[in-house]
């Protein structure tokens, strides 16, 4: 294992060397959303429109692995484009989120129920502290692009979030992103 300097484009998320990289359209997220008949449509109309792409820097043997994930502007019922969510499967290891640019939410949740929201504007460094769910949310009208930085054996764990919601979300109301409480929530 050598060292190397990494060249990230805070416009584009491109990553130059990258090692591996996976995109989310729409309809992969269809039960993260409140309004599917709408989503289905959107995925019927637009061609079923990518979400967010993540490119990831892995090295074999290091305890520690990088990348950006890059999101597309777009709502659906004013509900704004957004990640899966998840807890990691290690609960003592946390993350760090650099917002290079565009507007978003990051919306966080502990095992007890609460909610913390951090703004994703460039040049904020988010701590995400271990066993907080997280999910981040592009409010704005470009592309929301954010370098992370993980343990490689952080690991997720998208079965809580998947099954339960999160208690919060995030909506357009009279063009301002507005949090609010998920009424599909379940405990
Ligand atoms: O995995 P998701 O919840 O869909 O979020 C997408 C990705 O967002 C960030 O880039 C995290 O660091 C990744 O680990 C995560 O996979
Ligand atoms: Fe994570």
């Amino acid at each position: 294992m050598l060292p190397e300097g990494v060249l990230i484009n805070g416009l584009t998320g491109e990553v130059s060397p990258g090692t591996g990289k996976y995109t989310k359209r729409l309809s992969e997220l269809r039960e993260i959303f409140q309004d599917q008949t709408e989503l289905d449509r959107l995925v019927e109309v637009e061609g079923d429109p990518v979400v967010y792409e993540v490119i990831e820097y892995r090295k074999e043997g290091s305890d520690l692995f990088f990348g950006t994930t890059t999101m597309e502007p777009g709502k659906v019922s004013g509900e704004f484009f957004m990640t899966r969510g998840h807890f990691h499967q290690r609960r003592d290891m946390g993350e760090v989120y650099y917002t290079q640019s565009g507007h978003g939410v990051l919306l966080l949740e502990s095992r007890k129920g609460e909610t913390k929201v951090v703004r994703m504007d460039p040049g904020v460094c988010a701590f995400i502290p271990p066993d907080w769910a997280h999910r981040s949310i592009n409010v704005g009208s470009e592309k929301l692009v954010f370098v992370w930085v993980c343990n490689v054996d952080a690991g997720h764990d998208y079965g809580d979030i998947l099954k339960h919601g999160m208690r919060k979300i995030v909506v357009d109301r009279d063009g301002k992103d507005t949090i609010m409480n998920n009424p599909h929530y379940s405990s």
